[in-house]
């Protein structure tokens, strides 16, 4: 369909008697008064993306069978192999690239898709893009799989730039990178993926999101209405005070749409919301987005895969997409006579997003087999509705539509569109904040200053500390305060307390108390190592996904992870302690005790530290794991227990030892008078027998403790603070690659 065209379909569609308008009959809560701003019209043209084909450890090739050649295709499928994301990673499509095989610098390899030859390392994409969204619209980008989708959302959303050849504007406005920054506050994006803390209820999810995003001007209780309202909006009602691991994935995708709809954001993209959906959960979900459009003149674009029928004629606009190349835009319905004149005719009673999908989707392998499969007489429908989209000479399908559709006139189109909206704007006097004269050739435009005076964030630092503190404690209490974890730590302690069970304070048992300690700080340490270490690994996507959305900084997120963890990480040893000590006999001062179960618990911190600054360095969580076995055994080894005198080269990293500081300073405490003899002949000045006691200088130098127990725990504490910096600072850094 040529281009021209496109307006006027629209118009046709939108008074046209198709059954699918029963999904715009839905009704929403009517918005009397309500702080609802409109949507805004987002145009881009000749938005172009290229990429970097990663080349991975073992020497091959990541790319995507999208967009090559047929024989690339073919033997990229063939080399395509499970790829399962790594363990508690957020599934990232990215990661779920095809391999490609072969030694690709030497060129012996498959030619990476879209680009020129096997030596190239750079992908496309993204081919001279356009399109445009309205407010009060509801636009549907449609495509296989790899076709980009995702992609032109990530751009439009300003989460992934583009590069740079095609242009952006917002009502008309060319959307600089520094209005992109700000713009993203007004453009709310529903990733394919529900990332949230599962410990937390609907309500609890939605109103942190209020409390951390709505203007700080705003009392309480606005802000809690907000929310109510949300929960209606999106009918979430039934589930409000459920857990959000326990409700439904249409319940979930909800949720997802509903904290971005607290913002009132003029823009609403969505990656793929009904995907995993049945389809009247499905139907469902569109009704909402449509009443969002209809009622609250929103402007939402939205990527689907196969909708139903119902949904599909729903769409205002829909725009196809092949191999990064925009291949139709325009209605529903007017989709389907571009296909019938190009001979690409939807069989009557066959559902119209099917057969766009028959008709884009190519995979050289499943053609080729066919090929070969020609004369099987067992062929059946489905392998015939497939080779249905092979059309004569060779050329599929898919190129034929590529090529059909002329993208340049396209562009053409939208940018004559921004110039006359543009030209209409200037010419309104007052319009603008007085006079006309042209908003770009005067700097900043009024639409610019409105979006360049909002600050980059709602609330203050200290706003968002506090939330994300109630927040992450309310998450932290239901992961870490679980019966397992109290019973875990009560039965090692009663484990404990019977194996060293009311030692005497003799020289026989300075080994069994030593190894108390030892086998305390190990414990714990490692275990404080690890679970910290998960942090990072886990929240990244929250995180990263919530701070491109401008709602907090990244040091009231640290600030508040670390001391809202604290509590509930400290308490579990300290009811070991409590147990094993006492049981134990390790020392009947009330003051040893509770100085040597802080010294215990510093150390908890300090590798709570390390486990941080870990999994903020590495956040890949299956490499993460390898660095953290390594680092907290060779942190053991190196603290002196196993191997008293150290190589040279090696005597440093004694000093970074948590466990040595922990082992040193309670086993200075807990020999806090001589010790006497008792015939075993262990220390040197009771070889004389049962007489006697060894000097606690003695007992520390027979088990080579070293400095006081002041210096020991202020090393402690040193570490603990240092590292944690440290993994503030590495978590900062990876922010800019993971946000892509
Ligand atoms: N950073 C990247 N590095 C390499 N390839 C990339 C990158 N980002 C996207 N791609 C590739 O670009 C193509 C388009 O990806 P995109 O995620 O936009 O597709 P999609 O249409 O959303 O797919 P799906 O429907 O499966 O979500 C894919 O082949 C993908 O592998």
């Amino acid at each position: 369909m040529p281009p021209e065209s496109i307006r006027a379909d629209v118009d046709a569609d939108a008074t046209g008697s198709d059954p699918s308008r029963r999904l715009h009959a839905g009704t929403v809560s009517g918005r009397p008064g309500s702080r609802t701003s409109g949507g805004m019209h987002l145009r881009w043209a000749r938005i172009t993306k290229t990429v970097e084909i990663r080349e991975s450890s073992a020497g091959l090739l990541r790319g995507s069978i999208a967009g090559g050649t047929e024989a690339a295709a073919a033997a990229a499928a063939a080399a395509r192999g499970p790829s399962p994301p790594s363990p508690g990673t957020t599934p990232d499509k990215k990661d779920d690239d095809v391999v490609i095989v072969g030694d690709v610098e030497g060129g012996g390899g498959v030619v990476a898709p879209g680009t020129a030859g096997p030596a190239n390392r750079t992908k496309t994409i993204l081919d001279g893009v356009s399109g445009s969204a309205r407010p009060g619209e509801v636009l549907a980008l449609m495509g296989p799989s790899g076709s980009g989708k995702t992609s032109v959302l990530d751009v439009l959303s300003g989460r992934s730039s583009h590069d740079g050849s095609g242009t952006i504007t917002l009502d008309s406005e060319v959307v600089t990178d520094r209005l992109m920054k700000k713009m993203k506050k007004r453009v709310a994006y529903v990733k394919q993926d529900d990332i949230f803390f599962g410990h937390l209820t609907v309500r609890d999810q939605l109103t942190y999101t209020a409390l951390l995003r709505l203007p700080s001007d705003w009392q309480r209780t606005r802000k809690v209405a907000e929310v109510d309202r949300t929960i209606r909006r999106l009918r979430l009602g039934k589930c409000a005070d459920t857990t959000i691991n326990m409700i439904s994935g249409g319940e979930k995708k909800r949720v997802n749409i509903g904290s971005e709809l607290l913002t009132d954001p003029a823009i609403i993209l969505l990656d793929e919301p009904t995907s995993g959906l049945d389809s009247t959960s499905a139907v469902a979900l569109m009704r909402i987005l449509y009443d969002l459009a209809r009622d609250e003149g929103k402007t939402i674009i939205t990527s689907i895969h196969q909708p139903s029928s119902a949904v599909f004629f729903a769409f205002d606009r829909l725009m196809l997409l092949a191999d990064g190349h925009v291949v139709y835009f325009g209605t529903p319905r007017g989709s389907l006579e571009h296909v019938k004149g190009l001979g690409l005719e939807c069989p009557e009673g066959y559902n119209a997003a099917d057969h766009h999908m028959d008709l884009l989707v190519v995979d050289g392998a499943i053609d080729d087999d066919y090929e070969e499969d020609d004369d099987d007489d067992d062929d059946d429908g489905g392998k015939r509705a497939l080779r249905r989209r092979t059309t004569g000479g060779g050329t599929t399908t898919k190129r034929k539509l590529i090529d059909s559709w002329d993208a340049e006139a396209f562009a053409g189109r939208i940018e004559d569109e921004d110039v006359a909206e543009r030209a209409k704007c200037d010419a309104s006097p007052g319009d603008d904040g007085g006079g006309g004269g042209g908003m770009l050739r005067r700097g900043l435009s009024r639409r610019q200053s409105v979006v360049f005076s909002e600050k980059s964030f709602n609330t203050t630092w200290w706003t968002q500390y506090t939330v994300l503190v109630h927040r992450s404690m309310k998450n932290s209490r239901s992961a870490i305060f679980t019966m397992l974890n109290f019973v875990k730590a009560g039965a090692i302690g009663f484990m404990c307390g019977l194996l060293w069970f009311q030692m005497p304070y003799t020289e026989s048992t300075v080994f069994d108390r030593s190894s108390y300690y030892f086998f305390t700080m190990t414990f714990w340490v490692f275990d404080a190592m690890f679970t910290a270490y998960m942090t990072f690994p886990l929240e990244r996507a929250i995180i990263f996904k919530e701070r491109s959305s401008g709602a907090y900084h990244l040091s009231a997120y640290f600030m508040a992870k670390t001391t809202s963890e604290a509590p509930a990480r400290l308490t579990l040893p300290s009811i070991y302690m409590l147990i094993s000590y006492w049981m134990g006999g390790l020392n009947n001062n009330f003051g040893i005790f509770l100085a040597s179960t802080l010294c215990s618990l510093l150390s908890v911190l300090a590798g709570e530290s390390i486990g941080l600054f870990l999994g903020a360095a590495v956040l890949d969580m299956e490499k993460g794991m390898v660095v953290m076995t390594v680092a907290s055994l060779g942190l053991m080894v190196v603290g002196g227990f196993f191997v008293r005198t150290l190589p040279s080269w090696m005597v440093w990293l004694g000093y970074i030892s948590p466990f040595k500081y922990s082992y040193n300073s309670s086993v200075q405490l807990v020999f806090d008078r001589p010790v006497p003899c008792d015939g075993s002949k262990l220390l040197s000045s009771c070889q004389g027998g049962a007489v006697g006691s060894a000097s606690v200088a003695e007992v520390l130098d027979f088990l080579g403790v070293q400095y006081s127990a002041g210096l020991n725990a202020a090393l402690l504490f040193v570490m603990f603070v240092v590292i944690r910096v440290m993994a503030f600072f590495a978590l900062k850094r990876k922010k800019a690659d993971e946000r892509m």
